[in-house]
């Protein structure tokens, strides 16, 4: 007998730049996030339904099995660990760098090589921890939930650990990267025991999928 699937999408960039693979598995979504309310979205197919949960979120649905599969950015999955997930795909969609950045007139380097301990604002607190451990500089962190780039411009932190694609908000903010931690793209991440119990449901979607990311990006 065939199962229900859930899949876990948060709105914006990630439900947008996932609707292109999900049409290569022979899945729509019948409503818009950005105009409904609902928070289950049917789709064409009766046992498929997409959930829509914030995107620091989808780990936590996807772990506890409350959604069998979900997509969330590298950054996120950091945080969350990635306990009881299996990230078989990276789909190449939501494509940004993390890095620190600094105001234009604060001399990193300086404050770095002089061993200053630095305030860090980021509301990744993990990565940001191990980037800095790694390479030996004394830091304060102090989470934040958002808007990471008004921090060093009211005296918050000296620096900020963020996401940069275009780099335009920086620009915007009298900002500068100052060091690149890594690339980050987002993955299917797939509840362990769901691939094992509706495997027959989930493998073709996910093959279907994972065809679809190669061929579109
Ligand atoms: N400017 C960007 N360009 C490309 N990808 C990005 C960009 N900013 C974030 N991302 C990626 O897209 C994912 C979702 O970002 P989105 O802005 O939708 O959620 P969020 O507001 O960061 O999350 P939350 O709602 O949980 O606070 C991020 O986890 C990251 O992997
Ligand atoms: O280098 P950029 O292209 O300016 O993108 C970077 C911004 O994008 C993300 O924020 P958020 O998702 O809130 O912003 P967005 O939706 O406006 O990209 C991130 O936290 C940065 O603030």
């Amino acid at each position: 007998m065939s199962q229900k699937l859930t899949l876990a999408l948060s709105k914006g960039r990630i439900f947008e730049e996932t609707l292109p693979l999900l049409a290569a598995a022979g899945i729509v979504v019948m409503e818009n996030p950005e105009t409904s309310r609902k928070l289950i979205l049917p789709t064409n197919d009766p046992l498929v339904n997409v959930i829509i949960v914030r995107a620091s979120d989808v780990p936590t649905y996807v772990q506890y099995g409350a959604a069998d599969f979900g997509v969330a950015g590298k950054d996120v999955l950091l945080e969350h660990g990635g306990e009881g997930l299996y990230q078989p795909i990276d789909l190449n969609i939501a494509k940004c760098r993390m890095s620190v950045a600094v105001s234009a007139g604060f001399d990193y380097a300086s404050a770095v090589r002089h061993g200053a301990r630095l305030r860090v604002a980021t509301k990744y607190l993990l990565t940001a921890r191990e980037h800095f451990a790694a390479k030996g500089v004394h830091v304060d962190l102090i989470k934040l939930y958002g808007s990471m780039e008004l921090a060093p411009l009211v005296g918050l932190a000296d620096a900020i650990v963020d996401l940069v694609s275009t780099g335009s908000t920086l620009r915007a903010n009298h900002l500068v990267e100052v060091e690149h931690i890594m690339e980050i793209s987002s993955r299917l991440v797939v509840n362990q025991a769901a691939l094992k119990l509706k495997h027959k449901q989930l493998q073709p979607i996910l093959e279907a999928i994972q065809a679809a990311a190669t061929r579109i990006t």
